[in-house]
């Protein structure tokens, strides 16, 4: 399942406003361990050290303008936290001979990487720098005794894990995100000819049609359909009926090459393209220099078929100011265009332009 970059956002404020509460509530039960002579310095320490620095990790979340920088600042965080934290454990240990628990290094650690999102690289990083802080704390002051070693395969343990699993969740991520953009693809492209399918055609030239009627542009429906393709297909194969699809595929992508030109496949042999702000001059001349392309490539046709070489019959709907039209009424008249063009005269084109509507805009 995804989630919307606006619902990540407010998880991701979420986490942060918790994170404070936490170190608040672990300030409690630190105070009540700590001998009274150390407040001094462990309340330096988290107010003076480590509070602000969160604070300015909070305010920097809800600034849209650091977002990009965001894990940047969570990594930023993470060292700060165990190395504030480093350097408490160091001053109760040389001032007053006190060993004061190590175990928040992984708990900072858990926090920043899994409910800020730390990414693996950073990550790996991070710990790598924690650990070895960690070690020469151990190195330098003799503070856990017989349980150093314990303690050091302790936290070298919890960072390994925040480290493989962040690794884990990130190469799944990965991996979801490029299935997703896979079915996207499957599910708006035609495998053979990779042009929109109709689904995407469908939603692609509502899109423009609304576009249109705001800027007053007229709008065309195009239906194309190769001519006597069961007789193509019979006599040379399906394979070779497949490469003429591919072929008026390329042709189509040659003749509308406008980037708000809507090309797809309608289905079958039958395409469809949807255009914006041309007259019918100008889809006359399109009209034309499609056909001609089609007579330049010269697809030897069936021996039955109506002409020697493959054509395509071409219907279209005009709308010269698409206001109050629909795609599905404009879709019909194209349709009966193109009907009239293969009773009459195969491998020509008929437009048919719809009188301009008065009233609501589409
Ligand atoms: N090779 C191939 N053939 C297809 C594909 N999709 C549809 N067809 C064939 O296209 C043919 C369409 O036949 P009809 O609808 O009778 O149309 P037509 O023979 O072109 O006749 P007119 O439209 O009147 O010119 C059928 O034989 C379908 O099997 C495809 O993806 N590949």
């Amino acid at each position: 399942m995804t989630h919307s970059p606006e619902i990540d956002q407010k998880r991701l404020r979420r986490a942060v406003i918790l994170g404070p509460v936490i170190i608040g509530i672990f300030m409690l039960a630190d105070m009540s361990l700590l001998p009274p002579s150390l407040y001094g310095i462990y309340l330096e320490n988290r107010l003076l050290y480590q509070m602000p620095v969160v604070a300015l990790v909070v305010v920097g979340v809800f600034q849209k303008q650091f977002e990009p920088y965001l894990k940047f600042l969570f990594s930023v965080l993470l060292l700060w936290l165990c190395f504030t934290n480093f350097a408490l454990i160091h001053r109760c240990w040389t001032y007053f001979q006190f060993a004061f628990p190590y175990e928040g290094t992984i708990l900072y650690a858990f926090f920043c990487v899994f409910a800020l999102r730390i990414p693996y690289k950073y990550t790996f990083f991070c710990c790598v720098l924690i650990l070895s802080g960690f070690l020469y704390l151990l190195y330098a002051n003799a503070i856990y005794q017989e349980r150093g070693p314990i303690s050091a395969a302790f936290v070298a343990g919890g960072l390994f894990i925040c480290v493989y699993a962040r690794y884990r969740i990130d190469r799944s991520l990965q991996r979801m995100r490029s299935i997703n953009n896979e079915l996207k693809k499957l599910s708006t492209l035609d495998p053979l000819t990779n042009l929109n399918n109709r689904r995407a055609l469908m939603q692609s030239s509502e899109a423009l049609l609304a576009l249109s009627a705001r800027q007053q542009l007229s709008f065309s429906v195009l239906l194309l359909d190769l001519d006597d393709f069961k007789k193509f297909n019979d006599h040379f194969g399906h394979q070779k009926g497949d490469q003429a699809i591919c072929l008026q595929a390329d042709i189509l992508q040659q003749v509308f090459r406008r980037q708000s030109d809507v090309i797809s496949r309608y289905g079958g042999e039958e395409f469809m393209v949807a255009l914006s702000g041309m007259s019918e001059s100008d889809i006359k001349q399109k009209c034309e220099e499609f056909e001609a392309q089609w007579q330049y490539h010269a697809m030897t046709h069936a021996p039955d078929a109506s002409h020697k070489i493959m054509t395509c019959s071409v219907g279209v709907a005009l709308s010269e100011n698409c206001v109050g039209e629909d795609l599905t009424s404009l879709i019909h008249h194209a349709d009966q265009a193109l009907y009239k063009v293969k009773v009459q005269t195969k491998g020509t084109y008929h437009i048919t332009t719809l009188p301009a509507h008065r009233g609501t805009e589409c």
